[in-house]
């Protein structure tokens, strides 16, 4: 299946240009795309290029609504990762993330009580510890990258709260082969010339892809045989639901896989961002964040409606030629995109919105309607991870705020992808314990963002 079909037609305004190359720019950089071609077309269904049915985005609240809550019409898009059959691993990349109709609904039911609010005591437990290892608790004063420290806290929780696994067994190379696999399925080498081959660069993936599985389904099964433990892997693995249906060890590997893929950049850039919004500004007539005052909900709130680390959803393939909010028909084939990104910065609904300002999110202030927020989508897709992501960056903060902020030392800041999905800080971002208060931050970030004054 070919990812987008040029021929597709809609006679609905949209930037110019070539539709490969735009639709090609689209993917591969979305927030800057996004921001400087996209955003200036305000109609519910903007074409990535004119007139062009082939990649669309769509705008506003009452087209964003449609499209999440109508999953028949919207369909995940297929065919992105598709490993030879027949193998034990073949479905390590089958996932609630890529199924559809029943089987989605299927198994986001048997994955629910690994995200249950009864599991969250025991993950924040582990947030709070891992909090305690990272170098933002202690203080031996030499500056360290910001962004690293923040993914190496979100694998950490991610190998002890869903596998059981601590991170200093030294296990964090396995994680890191979990992670990466859906990054280098995107790498042309691998992609070009799908020959299962002892030396071809498809052939050594799907060997990392088996490997990977190996070893998650050796912890499956050793997790099966032993007493039920507070991690998702052993809550899956125990899962029953009302009619005895029980998720298969290689439908545990793909969704561990996916959660892997869909939670680790994602938690550690919202985690980042967060953070930087509290420690400087590119606005140099801003006031300086007084910790003793900060809201943590509301600062992690704005962060992500200003510099989303998600700016642009997963595609959904149109499965029948549709009108989406009164727009023109969008034809049959076409992939469609939501923009996190561009409906956070509706003026409509938030006014000034460039600026950071967290009081937004405080009581006596309007805020968003349903469909307006959507860090995490919403409706029958909504993430799955959210309420873990939430708590883990709110536990996070909070202790960093009870402990010290640190400083930055480095005052550029580059938002941007960071991989196909994520967007975060593109360069490193040195901070110090006890370094300076306030920093006066430059780079791409201040073409996006400006403090309240
Ligand atoms: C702050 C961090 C995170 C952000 C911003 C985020 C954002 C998103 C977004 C925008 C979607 C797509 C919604 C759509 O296309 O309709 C999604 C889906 C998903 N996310 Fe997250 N996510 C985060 C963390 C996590 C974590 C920690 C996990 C797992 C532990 C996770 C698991 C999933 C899954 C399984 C889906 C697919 C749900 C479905 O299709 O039914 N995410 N996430």
């Amino acid at each position: 299946m070919e990812l987008f079909d040029t021929a597709l037609r809609i006679d609905a305004p949209g930037p110019s240009g070539v539709p490969v190359v735009n639709n090609f720019k689209l993917i591969r950089d979305s927030a800057r795309f996004l921001l400087g071609r996209v955003g200036r077309f305000e109609q519910p269904v903007v074409p990535v290029t004119a007139g062009n049915g082939s990649i669309v985005v769509v705008r506003g609240r009452e087209a964003v609504k449609q499209v999440f809550t109508d999953t028949a019409t919207f369909q995940r898009a297929e065919g992105f990762f598709d490993l030879p059959p027949g193998r034990t691993w073949s479905g390590m990349f089958d996932a609630v993330i890529t199924a559809n109709g029943a089987e989605h609904t299927r198994r986001r039911k048997l994955l629910m009580p690994a995200v249950h609010r009864t599991a969250m005591t025991h993950y924040r437990a582990v947030f709070a510890d891992t909090f305690e290892r990272s170098r933002f608790a202690g203080a031996d004063g030499a500056p360290f990258d910001l962004t690293r420290e923040c993914l190496r806290i979100s694998k950490a929780n991610l190998m002890r709260c869903l596998l059981g696994l601590d991170d200093a067994d030294g296990l964090s190379a396995f994680a890191d082969q979990i992670v990466t696999l859906a990054a280098e399925a995107s790498d042309p080498r691998v992609l070009l010339f799908k020959r299962d081959l002892r030396w071809s660069p498809y052939g050594r993936w799907l060997r990392r892809v088996a490997g990977a599985y190996d070893q998650l389904a050796a912890l499956i099964a050793q997790r099966r045989a032993g007493e039920p433990r507070p991690d998702a892997l052993s809550i899956l693995c125990h899962a029953v639901d009302e009619d005895g249906d029980q998720l298969t060890t290689e439908e545990i590997a793909g969704e561990l896989h996916g959660f892997f893929a869909a939670g680790f950049e994602t938690t550690a850039m919202t985690m980042s961002l967060a953070l930087i919004t509290l420690l400087g500004s590119p606005d140099p007539d801003a006031a300086p964040v007084d910790p003793s005052t900060v809201d943590v909900d509301a600062v992690v709130k704005e962060s992500q409606r200003l510099l989303p680390a998600v700016p642009i959803t997963l595609p959904r393939r149109v499965t029948a030629t549709v009108e989406v909010a009164g727009s023109p028909p969008v034809p049959k084939g076409a992939l469609l995109f939501l923009s996190p990104l561009l409906e956070h910065r509706n003026p409509a609904v938030y006014p000034q919105p460039q600026v950071f300002r967290p009081q937004r999110w405080t009581a006596g202030e309007p805020g968003p309607k349903q469909y307006e927020f959507i860090p995490f989508g919403l409706g029958p897709r909504r993430c799955l991870g959210a309420e873990f992501a939430d708590l883990q960056v709110r536990t996070t903060l909070a202790l960093l705020l009870e402990r010290g902020l640190p400083g930055l030392v480095g005052p550029r800041v580059d938002y941007g992808m960071v991989n196909g999905v994520t967007a975060g800080p593109r360069r490193p971002v040195p901070v110090r314990p006890g370094g300076p208060k306030w920093t006066v931050l430059t780079g791409s970030v201040t073409r996006v963002w400006i403090r309240d004054r």
